[in-house]
């Protein structure tokens, strides 16, 4: 399904496929029905004072609706099987060769470590856009040992990388259940109620502080938001990628949290420079002026110290939680 048909056939047909309109129109206050018009039409001939009223001016209605959309329909596409993905290398800021070529599979977690602006960002841009030598870096990316078909790069539908965001700015007015819902009624999953039920279920042991289904998702903590948008992306997206900048230690079980991803066998890409995310990866990718510098291995050394690692994360979590409930730190 073109995102474009969807706009142009009529509300009757394209209500029956993509219920989750509904649903989104509904969360903004609006009324939809399906008519013999399109969604087109019903966008163009929007009253803009009854937009007003409603605190939403026409572009942002559209542009939350594209973006909306965009993800749903990446959702319920089928894909190929992504076995690998290989970054073959470019040139570093001053043009000297990377002289690499690295291969991905799924289950594995990358960490992407260097100082800042040494180009993390642009390694994980080059794969989310497939370069093809059309970067500064002049990398390519290939799926599969293959130069990959171009839909993966100008499909909205078929995304290879799924991004978690740093933050998660929920615009919608419904309930947990009801946000992850729309989610599942996209796929055609046999049993999406079951889907329903386990995201929220995995969410909860990721969260710190568990949540019941029908709290609103404008009101979880920014711990228990990541939680379920991290349950959501390993049970219910399709896109083999999962790219991830810090989880940052917002009462989130880091730990679990990766495993939920690697268990749903997605190459994982992680930007941070956190010891413990860093030694639970398999490998490092190391970026220094631009350019891969070197691969380091986690050893079973380091895997050892995580152990040591650990307790003084727990230690500082716990100094954490007395700062929050307003406890002084005379004695440690
Ligand atoms: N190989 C390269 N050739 C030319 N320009 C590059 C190369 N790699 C990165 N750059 C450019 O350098 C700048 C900094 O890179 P980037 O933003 O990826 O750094 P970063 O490591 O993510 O930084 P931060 O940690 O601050 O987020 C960007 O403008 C990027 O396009």
């Amino acid at each position: 399904m073109k995102a474009t048909t969807l706009l142009s056939q009529p509300l009757t047909e394209t209500l029956v496929e993509h219920p989750y309109i509904e649903d989104f129109m509904t969360s903004f206050g609006l009324v939809i029905k399906p008519d013999s018009n399109s969604l087109q039409h019903y966008l163009d001939h929007l009253d803009p004072d009854a937009l007003e009223d409603l605190g939403i001016s026409s572009e942002q209605l559209r542009q939350s609706l594209d973006s909306f959309l965009a993800g749903m329909l990446a959702l319920s596409d089928p894909m190929d099987k992504v076995e690998s993905l290989t970054i073959v290398g470019g040139v570093d800021k001053s043009g000297k060769a990377e002289n690499l070529q690295l291969t991905l599979k799924p289950g594995e977690v990358i960490c992407i470590v260097g100082p800042t602006g040494s180009g993390k960002s642009r390694l994980l841009a080059d794969i989310e856009w497939v370069a093809q030598g059309d970067t500064p870096t002049k990398r390519k990316i290939l799926i599969n040992d293959q130069v990959p078909d171009s839909k993966w790069r100008f499909s909205t539908e078929h995304k290879l990388v799924a991004q978690l965001s740093q933050n998660m700015n929920f615009v919608m007015d419904l309930s947990a259940e009801e946000f992850i819902r729309m989610h599942a009624e996209s796929r055609l999953v046999t049993d999406p109620e079951a889907k329903v039920a386990q995201i929220l279920l995995q969410a909860n042991e990721l969260a710190g502080e568990t949540f019941a289904p029908d709290t609103p998702v404008t009101s979880l903590s920014g711990g228990q938001s990541r939680a379920l948008m991290i349950a959501d992306m390993a049970i219910l997206s399709k896109s083999p990628i999962a790219l991830i900048d810090e989880i940052e230690n917002a009462g989130i079980d880091r730990k679990k949290a990766l495993e939920l991803l690697v268990q749903e066998e997605k190459i994982i890409l992680m930007a941070t420079h956190d010891p413990i995310l860093a030694l639970m990866g398999d490998r490092r990718v190391v970026i220094k002026n631009g350019g891969i510098e070197k691969i380091i291995e986690s050893s079973e050394a380091e895997r050892k110290n995580l152990v040591t690692l650990e307790a003084l994360d727990n230690k500082l979590l716990a100094l954490r939680n007395r700062i929050r409930t307003g406890d002084t730190l005379e004695n440690l």
